[in-house]
């Protein structure tokens, strides 16, 4: 069988320098390409790249996307910062590509997409939620994007059981006191030297409280992720978004 042509875009980075490494030493992909800041995207066209994986900044991803979309270059996203209107303009421009196939990934980390989906489970049973992520202060965009993406699931979840708000008697506060509110849940956002990614969902009841909580020791977590996205993606036409769309999760 032939091997999957893969190109990293933003190879030189954290998490890029990561991808090159694990797609080199997957036996069925080759690298074709690997280009960072100032290198010429041409190289991906001319490498006949397959799937492109994107892990760059959230000021060029949809540059670099809009670029692989017109040449119907599937991409396995890591980058964050996505916002209603970024997924948006992403959707319409898959429309001129029906083949390629685009996976948003807010986490690759396989323990992290298990705690949304546990998060998702428990958050019609609590009357209180709120999300703290803990990342290394060299991240650009806050909260991150896991915590933007588990905030949502949450309030699909409470919406759909008819849950109300939840309880909180504050009337005056120091701006950023009470995080930043998500889709109605509060995240709270920490940037310390020493850590690489980390999350809290605390879940609270009068008497009990349940805290799901994920730790990312290093990037090298994140790689069976970013594979797996990589070999599902060229069979998935138009946006994914998350990884647990290819883990049979219900199954
Ligand atoms: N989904 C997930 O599981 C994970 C996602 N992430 C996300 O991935 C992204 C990258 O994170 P991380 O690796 O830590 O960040 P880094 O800053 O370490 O890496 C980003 C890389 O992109 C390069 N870059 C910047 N602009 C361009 C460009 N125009 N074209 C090509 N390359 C460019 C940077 O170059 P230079 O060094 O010259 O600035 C750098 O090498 C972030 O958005 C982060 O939130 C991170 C970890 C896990
Ligand atoms: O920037 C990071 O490091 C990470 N970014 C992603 C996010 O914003 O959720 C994933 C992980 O938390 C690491």
């Amino acid at each position: 069988m032939s091997k999957l042509r893969v190109a990293v875009i933003g190879a030189r980075g954290r998490m890029g320098s990561e991808a090159v490494r694990a797609v080199e030493a997957a036996d069925d992909m080759e690298l074709v390409a690997a280009v960072g800041r100032g290198d010429s995207l041409d190289a991906l066209a001319d490498a006949g790249t397959q799937v492109a994986v994107e892990l760059t900044h959230p000021d060029v991803v949809m540059g670099n996307l809009a670029f692989c979309v017109e040449r119907g270059i599937h991409a396995v996203v890591g980058t964050t910062g996505w916002t209603e209107e970024r997924l948006a303009e992403l959707r319409a421009r898959l429309v001129d590509s029906p083949d390629t196939g685009v996976l948003i990934a807010p986490n690759f980390g396989i323990g992290a997409i298990l705690s949304m989906h546990f998060a998702r489970q428990a958050a019609r049973f609590f009357e209180s939620v709120e999300i703290v992520e803990l990342h290394h202060p060299n991240k650009a965009d806050a909260p991150s994007g896991t915590a933007v993406r588990t905030a949502e699931v949450i309030a699909e979840a409470r919406r759909a059981a008819g849950c109300p708000p939840q309880p909180d008697a504050t009337t005056t506060a120091l701006e950023g006191a009470r995080g930043a509110t998500v889709d109605g849940v509060p995240v709270h956002a920490v940037r310390l030297r020493g850590l690489v990614a980390h999350q809290e969902i605390l879940f609270g009841e009068e008497g009990e409280i349940l805290t799901i909580r994920h730790d990312a020791m290093n990037r090298t977590s994140f790689m069976p992720g970013v594979l797996l996205g990589i070999r599902r993606i060229v069979e998935r036409p138009g946006l994914t978004r998350g990884l647990e769309h290819f883990m049979d999760l219900d199954g």
